[in-house]
C-alpha cells in the first residue's frame, strides 16, 4: 500500500531533512577546519539536531515549496515518489548495513581527522563519484548546483554557500533543496531520478576542475552565522593616543591592567621622552620635605683648651652655616696638631719613663743590652791592661806592632781571655779608620758574645761548611758581604780554637787563598788564635768517630807563626792548689794530689734549692 500524497509528502521531507542535517555538519566540520583562527572547541562542536532543526523551521514552514513549488514539475514529484518507495524497499530488506556503513561515513565527515592527507581523499573520491555519474537531463538547478561547486571548494557542504539569513523565499529554499538533492543523488538512492542529477559528463569536469582551494572561498565567511563565541583570550584594542603626548610618569609598581594597551617596549613610557629639568631632579621625600640638619660640633676638650689659650671661642659648625664650603684649617696655637719639636722630645722621655716604670721586673730592651755587653768588654779590657804580664806584653807586641801570626795558649786562669780582649782592643785603634780590617772570631756562639765578635762560620758565609772548597768558594761569591769579608780583612781572630774542626781550617785556608786570589796561608791575612786543646774538643761530624783538632790541620803549622804557652795563672793564688788544678788539665794526677783533693772531700749542704750537676 502506498502511503497518501500527503504521507509520502511528509517522509519525503523528513528523509531530505536527515541528509541536509548530516550535510550541514559535514560542511561546517570543514569550514572549521580549514579556518585555524577559530577556537578548538567551536572547531570540535558540531551542530545539533534541534538547532538544525530550528534553522530549517523556516523551510520546514514553507513546506509546500518542496511538494507544490511555483517551479516544480509533475514529473518531478513523481520521481520523488519513485525514490521515496525505493527507500522504504530497501529499509524492508535490511539495509541497515547499508545505513549504518553511511553513518559511519557521516560520522567521519563530521568529526574530520586533522591530517589534509586524511580528508582531501575522501572529498575528492566522493565528488568523483558524485560527478562521474552519467546524467541524462540538465535543468536550471543544475546550473545552480554547478555554480555553488565553482564559488566554493571541494570542503564546503553546499549549503554554505547559502546563508540561514538568505533562506527566506521560497525561491530560494528551492534552490537550495535542489542542489542537495542533486548532491545526495550520488548515493544510489537517486539514481533513478533523473530531474535531480547532474546535467553532461562535461559539466562534471568542469565542477571538478573547479574544486580547489582559493583565498578568496572565505571573503564572506564574515557574515557566516556559527554558534560559537569569540574568544577572550587577547584584549580589545583601544584607540591610539598618540596624538597627544604623554606626560611623563613615574613607573607604576602595580601590573597594567588586562584592557590597557599592550607596550612594544619593556621600557616605561617616561624613557620616550627627553628628561626634565634640573629642578625637577631634586630629590623627594614622602612629604616633599627634607629631614633636619644634624647639627655638627667639635669635642668640647677642644673648646676648653682654645679658652684656655685665650684663642677665640670655638664656633660649632653646622651644615646650616655654609655645607658646601669647606672650613678653613685653624692655625691656633695649642692644638694638637700644633706641637713644637720640644714638646715632642718631651713627650717621648715621658713615654720611656713610663715604659720602664710599667715594666715591674725591670728587663732589659735589645739595645740597653748591647750597651751593658760593649761596656763590660771595655771594663774587663781596662782592667786587663792594668795588669799585663811579661808574657801577655810580648804576645801583643808580636801582633800589634810585628803583624805576626800568633796562637797562645795556657792553663785555666793565665789571662788568656784577658790578653785577647787586650789585642782587639790595640788592633781597633790601628784600625780605627777601617775597622773591616778586624774580624774578631770564636768557635762558637757564646765565646763571640764574650769578646763582641761574630762565630767563624757566620764570618765566612759558609753555612754549615760540609760541602767542598769550590762549592763554598762558589757560595761565598754569591754572598757580597762574606766575599767583602774576606777580601778587606786584614787580621782575623780566632777565640777558642779548641773547638774549630781542622777540616774546616784547611777549608778556610783554602778559601781564603782563592776569594783573596793570595797563595799564602789565609791569603795573607794575619791570625790571632786562642784556646786550650785540653779542654773542649771541636764537635765531630755525623760520619766521623774522632774530631780533628785544628793543629793537626794541614795548614796549621804554615798559618802560624808563632806559638806561645802563657804559663803565669792569675785566678788562682795558692800555687799548690794551681799545681793540683794544672796535674788534671794534664791528666797527670800524682798521689800528693789525689790526696790533696780527698782532704777536701766534707758533706755539702745547699738551702738555695740547687741540685749539683754530675758530668
Ligand atoms: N795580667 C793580669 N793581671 C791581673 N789579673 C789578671 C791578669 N790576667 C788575668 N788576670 C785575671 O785572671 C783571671 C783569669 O783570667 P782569664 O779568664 O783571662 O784566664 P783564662 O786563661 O782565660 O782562663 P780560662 O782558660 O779558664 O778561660 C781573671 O780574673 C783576670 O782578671
Amino acid at each position: 500500500m502506498c502511503p497518501p500524497p500527503s504521507a509520502r509528502a511528509f517522509e519525503h521531507h523528513e528523509l531530505l531533512r536527515g541528509w541536509a542535517v548530516c550535510w550541514m555538519n559535514a560542511g561546517l566540520a570543514r569550514v572549521l577546519a580549514l579556518r585555524p583562527s577559530l577556537s578548538p572547541s567551536s572547531r570540535t562542536r558540531p551542530l545539533s539536531p534541534s538547532h538544525i532543526r530550528n534553522k530549517l523551521r523556516p523551510q520546514q514552514a514553507a513546506g509546500p515549496c518542496i511538494t507544490a513549488p511555483a517551479s516544480a514539475s509533475a514529473s518531478v514529484l513523481a520521481s520523488k515518489t519513485a525514490m521515496l518507495g525505493r527507500a522504504k524497499r530497501d529499509r524492508a530488506k535490511g539495509a541497515d548495513a547499508s545505513i549504518l556503513a553511511t553513518k559511519s561515513d557521516l560520522a567521519k565527515q563530521l568529526f574530520p581527522s586533522s591530517s589534509p592527507s586524511s580528508q582531501q581523499p575522501e572529498i575528492t573520491s566522493w565528488a568523483t563519484s558524485a560527478l562521474h555519474k552519467p546524467r541524462s537531463t540538465t535543468t536550471p538547478s543544475t546550473t545552480q548546483t554547478a555554480n555553488l561547486f565553482r564559488s566554493r571548494s571541494a570542503n564546503p557542504p553546499p549549503f554554505s554557500g547559502a546563508r540561514p539569513s538568505s533562506i527566506n523565499s521560497n525561491a530560494a529554499g528551492m534552490s537550495r533543496a535542489n542542489s542537495l538533492v542533486s548532491i545526495c543523488g550520488n548515493a544510489g538512492s537517486f539514481e533513478d531520478c533523473p530531474s535531480l542529477t547532474l546535467g553532461t559528463t562535461q559539466a562534471s569536469k568542469s565542477i571538478f576542475s573547479s574544486v580547489c582551494v582559493n583565498e578568496d572561498d572565505f571573503s564572506d565567511d564574515d557574515a557566516l552565522e556559527l554558534d560559537y563565541e569569540c574568544p577572550a583570550s587577547l584584549p580589545p584594542l583601544q584607540p591610539s593616543k598618540s596624538k597627544t603626548p604623554l606626560k611623563a610618569q613615574p613607573p607604576v609598581a602595580t601590573a597594567a591592567p588586562s584592557t590597557s594597551q599592550i607596550p612594544w617596549s619593556s621600557s616605561p613610557q617616561h624613557h620616550m621622552f627627553p628628561p626634565n629639568k634640573p629642578q625637577d631632579l631634586k630629590r623627594e621625600s614622602a612629604n616633599n620635605t627634607l629631614p633636619p640638619a644634624k647639627k655638627r660640633t667639635l669635642p668640647k676638650t677642644w673648646g676648653e683648651e682654645s679658652q684656655n689659650n685665650d684663642l677665640e671661642p670655638m664656633i660649632p659648625v653646622t651644615e646650616d652655616a655654609n655645607p658646601s664650603a669647606t672650613p678653613m684649617p685653624s692655625k691656633k696655637k695649642g692644638l694638637p696638631w700644633n706641637t713644637t719639636q720640644s714638646a715632642v722630645k718631651e713627650q717621648r722621655k715621658q713615654l720611656k719613663n713610663q715604659n720602664k716604670k710599667s715594666d715591674p721586673e725591670g728587663h732589659l730592651s735589645l739595645d740597653e743590652m748591647r750597651a751593658v755587653t760593649d761596656d763590660h768588654v771595655i771594663q774587663k779590657t781596662k782592667a786587663s791592661a792594668i795588669s799585663l804580664s811579661s808574657e801577655q806584653q810580648h804576645v801583643i807586641d808580636l801582633v800589634t806592632k810585628k803583624g805576626q801570626s800568633v796562637f797562645f795558649t795556657g792553663p785555666a786562669g793565665t789571662g788568656k781571655s784577658v790578653l785577647m780582649r787586650a789585642i782587639i782592643s790595640e788592633l781597633k785603634k790601628k784600625w780605627a779608620r777601617d775597622p773591616e780590617r778586624l774580624s774578631v772570631t770564636a768557635s762558637t756562639g757564646l765565646a763571640a758574645c764574650n769578646i763582641g765578635g761574630q762565630t767563624l762560620h757566620s764570618f765566612a758565609g759558609i753555612g754549615l761548611g760540609k760541602e767542598d772548597v769550590p762549592s763554598l768558594v762558589k757560595k761565598i761569591r754569591r754572598n757580597a758581604k762574606a766575599k767583602n769579608r774576606w777580601l778587606r780583612t786584614k787580621t782575623l781572630i780566632i777565640d777558642e780554637v779548641s773547638m774549630v774542626d781542622g777540616d774546616l781550617f784547611d777549608k778556610l785556608s783554602q778559601i781564603a787563598r782563592e776569594i783573596r786570589n793570595n797563595g799564602r796561608a789565609f791569603g795573607g791575612i794575619q791570625l790571632v788564635i786562642t784556646g786550650d786543646f785540653f779542654q773542649l774538643p771541636p764537635v765531630p761530624d755525623g760520619g766521623k768517630k774522632e774530631a780533628k783538632f785544628a793543629f793537626d790541620a794541614a795548614t796549621w803549622n804554615t798559618s802560624i807563626d808563632h806559638t806561645i804557652g802563657l804559663t803565669q795563672v792569675f785566678r788562682q793564688k795558692d800555687p799548690q792548689f794551681a799545681g793540683m788544678l794544672n796535674e788534671m788539665r794534664l791528666g797527670k794526677i800524682s798521689d800528693d794530689t789525689v790526696q790533696a783533693f780527698k782532704n777536701l772531700a766534707r758533706p755539702l749542704s745547699f738551702d738555695d734549692g740547687l741540685d749539683v750537676t754530675e758530668l
